[in-house]
This record gives structure tokens, sequence and C-alpha cells, in this order.
């Protein structure tokens, strides 16, 4: 077990393993951090179900690459790979990337099978589909980040930035340095990063445990805050610009992301500040029209109304996070924990995918974002371009 404490700027957050007792999806576990580098071996798909569950593993993009992972294990197994994909794509319900990287690997698998090769050339290459798209996911953060970081540069020419964001959106998310929080590496490394302002994003905490350390981690400057410290700042005129992630983007621009999201986008409106999303292009959702369609996950409102300690004590709800806890409210309070929320595209100035930068973020926008193969650049009438 590493403390947390070496200067390094991104941990590998999830591999495959072929072992010498058989293959594992190992992953670090995101819910021991910051205090403790703990990795989790997950033999098999229950395993990285319960694991997607409690946030061990967490974060659109990763969760899409974890899918993936999950069902070239069970084909590796001899599972049924239908029925682990079916568990996979259902483990949380608002990250689209997670049924992405299950299908799509599941469909690898069952074309090897319907050309008649067999299950063991369907479980390779079920795997060689995995890891493309563990790759793909990396080189898509290497040109959201050059998009992102060429959009706030046009935001303010030359200048250093005071930035916020919300939740986790690092190396921790992807399969390379992050999408939001990746772009803010990059400002860091130009020596253009004034200040980020870091909520501590309740009630699981990602930005306070995971940000700070990678942020930390980073060398950057920063400051944890209150979620609902934010507006504070804002109204101070401490903040250039935000930057957030996203679990689903629907067919007419509207973004789900962490909870708390919704209300910086409100603020950000209303003090004339950049409100920008980066995301990849694989959480985009052509299939579901508008915001209202997405489904938010509800989480078990022990996470909101107690205080846990490490989930090796054990999880007082089932599917809660984290161990038994100090009661924040009284004992059985019930509690709202929807751990989304829905920003409409009219809040949004900018989305920043791997394929360019959509500023007016429309649905025009959107389903020529769709249409285009991946590494393809579109420009339109509706703002499409390549920053
Ligand atoms: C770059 S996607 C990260 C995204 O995922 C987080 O949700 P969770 O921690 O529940 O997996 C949050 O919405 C982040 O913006």
């Amino acid at each position: 077990m590493r403390m947390a404490d070496e200067a390094e700027e991104s941990v590998p957050a999830l591999r495959y393993e072929e072992r010498p007792d058989g293959p594992a999806v190992v992953l670090l576990d995101q819910t021991r951090l910051p205090a403790e580098e703990v990795e989790l071996v997950c033999t098999d798909v229950p395993g990285l179900v319960g694991a997607i569950r409690s946030l061990a593993v967490r974060g659109a993009p990763l969760l899409g690459i974890a899918g993936g992972y999950g069902v070239a294990l069970a084909a590796a197994r001899g599972d049924d790979v239908a029925e682990a994909a079916g568990r996979l794509a259902q483990a949380r319900p608002t990250a689209v990337n997670l049924a992405y990287g299950a299908r799509r690997v599941e469909a690898a698998y069952e074309a090897v099978l319907r050309a008649g090769e067999g299950e063991a050339a369907a479980a390779v290459r079920a795997l060689e589909e995995a890891r493309a798209l563990h790759r793909e996911d990396a080189e898509a953060c290497a040109r959201m980040i050059g998009h992102g970081f060429a959009l706030l540069d046009e935001f303010a020419p030359g200048r250093s930035l005071r930035l916020l964001t919300h939740c986790n959106t690092g190396s921790l998310v992807t399969g390379g340095q992050g999408t939001a929080l990746g772009v803010v590496k990059e400002v860091h490394r130009a020596g253009r990063l004034r200040w980020l302002w870091v909520d501590e994003t309740r009630p699981l905490w990602q930005g306070a445990r995971l940000t700070a350390w990678e942020a930390s981690r980073a060398g950057m400057a920063y400051s944890v805050l209150a979620d609902s410290a934010a507006g504070s700042l804002f109204a101070a005129g401490e903040v250039d610009a935000v930057l957030v992630g996203a679990d689903r983007i629907a067919a007419d621009g509207s973004v789900a992301n962490k909870v708390g999201t919704y209300p910086l986008a409100v603020l950000a409106a209303h003090h004339g500040v950049p409100f920008v999303v980066v995301a990849p292009v694989t959480t985009v959702d052509p299939a579901t029209p508008s915001g209202a369609g997405i489904e938010v996950e509800q989480r078990p409102g022990g996470e909101v109304t107690e205080l846990t300690g490490l989930p090796s004590v054990g999880a007082r709800e089932p599917g809660a996070v984290g161990g038994a806890g100090f009661a924040l409210a009284p004992v059985g309070a019930p509690a709202y924990n929807p751990a989304f929320d829905v920003t409409p595209p009219e809040l949004v100035t900018a989305l920043v995918t791997e394929q360019g930068v959509l500023r007016p973020v429309t649905g025009e926008g959107i389903a020529e974002l769709c249409s285009t193969s991946r590494g393809e650049v579109s420009r339109s009438g509706n703002g499409m371009m390549n920053s």
C-alpha cells in the first residue's frame, strides 16, 4: 500500500491483467483516497459491478473503460457474456459511457462468434476491443485538453486564470490526463493557473478527496471550498471560468453531471463567467432527446445523513459508500440524494470534445457531433469548430 505522497502527475486508475491465477480488472479504490492508495482486484463481473456501484471506480469515461474490460473479463472466464454486459450496463444508470463500453465490447465478441471462430478467438477479440477503447479515451483526453486550453486562451489571452471545478474529472476518471481537470493541468503546466477553486462536492466529497489529491500531486495552487461557498467567489469576481465534466449529454445539448453542477451554471450565467463542459463524444447520447429523458441516479440517503468512515467498516445501507459513520442528522432521517443534476444547453458557454469546441451548444451541433466519425473535424454554422 503506497501512501499518496509521491509527486506524480497521474496514476493509472484501472488496468486489465492476465495474472497467474487468472484474468482480473485491477483498479485504484477511489473510496480509500486520499489517505490510502489501495488496489482492488476484480476477478469476476459481480465484483466489478460492486466496485462500480460503490464508486471504487467512477467517472463517466472510466466507467466506459471498466465496462469494456468487464465484458472482456467475462469472455476470458467463459462466463455468459451477454448477461455480464447487461449487468455492467445497468450498474449505474446515468453515465452513458458505461453501457457504451460494455455493449461495444460485447458486439466485438459476438461478431467473432457469428463468424464461427469459436469462444477463445472471441475472447481475444473482446480484450482487443476493450484495450482499443482505453487507448481511444487516452487520445481523446489529449485532444480535449488541447481544445480546452485554446478556448480558455481565447477567453483570456495570455492571462493567468482562476478556475473553479466541481467533482473530479482528472486521471482518476479517464484513460488519460482527464477531461475538465485535464485542461486545468495544462493551464498549470503553461504557468497560467493563478488559482484552482475545488468544490468539495457533497455528499461523497469527490472534489475534496480526489481533485485535491490530483491537484496536490500536480503541484497546483488550490483551495477546497464548501459547495455552498462558490456563490461568494463569483460575487467577489474571483472566478474566471468554470470547468466541469459530464456523465450524459442529451441530443438537445442538456448536460447531466454531478449534483451541484446546475447551480454553478446559473451562478456563471448571472455573473457573466464562461461555463465550460469538457467531455468525450462517448458521453454524448443522441438516443436521449432532452435533459428530461436522462435517468438521474438516486443514491442511499445515508450518504447524506452520515459522515462515513472507510468502506471496510461496512456500509449502513445497501449500496451506500463508506462504512458505519457519524450521524449528521437524526438517525433514519429521510434524505434526498440525487447523484447528478441536469444543466440546460443555454447555460453552457461551450462544450469541449476531442472533435472540437461546440459553441453555442445546440441540438443541431450535437447532431453533427454524433454524425461525424471519431477523429474527423466538422465546421458548421452553429459554431462547431476546431479550436
Ligand atoms: C469526466 S466524468 C466525471 C464525472 O463523473 C462523476 O460522477 P461520479 O463521481 O458519481 O462517477 C461526476 O459527475 C464527474 O463530472
